[in-house]
């Protein structure tokens, strides 16, 4: 299996060289150079594996002659034991037709720890078996950051220096993050947004040589790996529905398209997906661009759903790669003129092949609290902010056909606030966590600078070795 980048100027490598390198040298994203593909036959046969074992036969069409299937196996039964729910990924009926599949299971309790608790063990395998080290610099709007953290704390071979936007987290989150002591964890806190942050890592990343002096390395979704490993979940939801012999559809609160794409990727390797639903919160750059095929940047606003509070979604890259065939010039050219003008200037009919398969539903704060109050009094449910955008989408978009499945991406006492104002109630945090107000904070506030970022990693490296 090897691996193409969506910009066409970069190296083509393997599975363990892209987890390495992150973003491609060309700035694009790394994708399969073809996917692999499962017949009705193949995918009955992973009908029943427990998540853990589904996760590894999955991961390894991807990993290819470099991690055989045994490894991956045992990488993931070690990866989802910490899961408090038996299913790991649990499946509710919510409504007629109306499904919701709990992500948020995981150390951190958001949808990120599905893959990075797997990342973290593919990065030590991979690391040890080349005696190496490397640097992992990510940007988070709340639940990235905890998720990395968690997974990569006290791991010899990694530094991860996590850039989030200060102020902009709930404070749960923020105290997910900054309350890790380790001398291998830095936490910086941007004065900018999100897209900030998410930028800064990319200029880390653009500067070769810093890139290499510092062996960087990304666990934010720009990585192929963290779409990989957000693969196995829908493939087990489908299954459990009656996959091969049953459409499904998805729906995903969707900031960074990262999860919404691993749900295309699965229906790209055959499952039978008929619709994807992106929720979208006021920060409704998809939605437009789904409804109307207008993808202009606007100022970022502050919202109950934080980890969603994002302009440029990075992985919308992959798909637009894909629906323009494979044109990498096409798409480098699309991608920057967007930056360069805050306008995406897509075909028109690669707009229209989009919209034969995605929908976009926007909901403001205001709408948000209603819908977590309406599921918390007519289906006895607490959605966070994040999941309730989520299933509001697939109301929307269900039809008679194929159960609509929204994807529940954060617990919702990550979100106190909003879950109090909504419904009266203070979701309590689990055990682990329920000291996290008493402890102490560690991170250093920085200027939404390239060099201020810089000078924080080469601290961070110098004092981690
Ligand atoms: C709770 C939650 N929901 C939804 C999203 C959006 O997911 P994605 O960025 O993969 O679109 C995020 C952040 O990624 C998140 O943390
Ligand atoms: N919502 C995310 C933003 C980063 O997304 P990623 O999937 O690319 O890591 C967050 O919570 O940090």
């Amino acid at each position: 299996m090897r691996y193409i980048s969506t910009r066409g100027e970069a190296p083509v490598l393997s599975f363990s060289d892209v987890l390495l390198t992150g973003l491609a040298e060309d700035g694009g994203l790394y994708l399969p150079q073809t996917w692999p593909s499962l017949s009705p036959e193949e995918w009955h046969a992973l009908r029943g594996l427990p998540y853990p074992e589904l996760a590894a036969r999955i991961l390894s069409l991807f990993t290819g002659d470099d991690i055989d299937e045994a490894t991956l196996r045992q990488l993931c039964a070690k990866a989802y034991a910490g899961f408090d729910h038996p299913a790991v990924v649990p499946v509710v009926q919510l409504e007629n037709g109306l499904f919701v599949q709990e992500l948020f299971h995981g150390p951190t309790l958001a949808f990120k720890d599905m893959a990075m608790q797997i990342l973290g063990h593919l990065f030590e395998h991979v690391l040890s078996e080349r005696d190496s080290h490397v640097t992992i610099v990510g940007a988070t709007s709340g639940d990235t950051g905890s998720a990395a953290i968690e997974a990569c704390r006290g791991r010899k071979r990694l530094s991860v220096i996590i850039l989030h936007p200060k102020g902009r987290t709930s404070e749960v989150q923020r105290r997910q993050m900054t309350t890790v002591h380790e001398a291998n964890v830095t936490n910086l806190a941007v004065e900018g947004t999100f897209d900030d942050c998410q930028d800064l890592v990319k200029a880390c990343f653009a500067d070769l040589t810093f890139r290499k002096d510092m062996h960087l390395s990304a666990v934010n979704s720009i990585n192929w790996a963290r779409i990989a490993a957000q693969i196995p979940y829908y493939v087990y939801a489908a299954l459990n529905f009656g996959a091969p012999g049953q459409d499904v559809s998805f729906a995903v609160p969707t900031g960074n398209f990262g999860n919404i794409l691993a749900a295309w990727a699965a229906r790209k390797m055959g499952l039978p997906v008929s619709r994807l639903c992106v929720g979208s919160n006021r920060n409704d750059i998809l939605t437009r661009f789904l409804n109307k095929n207008d993808m202009t940047m606007k100022d970022v606003v502050p919202s109950l759903s934080p980890s969603m509070d994002i302009q440029v979604s990075s992985n919308f890259e992959r798909l637009l790669f894909e629906l323009l065939d494979r044109d990498a010039a096409a798409c480098a050219r699309i991608m920057t003129s967007f930056r360069s003008s805050g306008h995406m200037d897509v075909p028109e009919q690669t707009w229209e092949k989009a919209r034969t398969l995605f929908s976009g539903l926007a909901l403001d704060d205001a709408q948000t609290e209603a819908e977590i109050r309406h599921l918390h009094q007519n289906s006895h449910y607490m959605a966070d902010p994040h999941s309730a955008i989520g299933i509001a989408a697939g109301r929307k978009f269900r039809d008679k056909n194929s159960p609509m499945i929204a994807v529940a991406t954060a617990h919702p006492a990550k979100f106190p606030d909003a879950m109090v104002a909504a419904t009266g109630i203070h979701p309590a945090l689990p055990e682990h966590l329920a000291d996290l107000f008493s402890r102490k904070e560690y991170y250093e506030t920085i200027p939404a600078t390239a060099d201020a970022v810089k000078n924080a990693v080469r601290t961070a490296v110098a004092n981690t070795h």
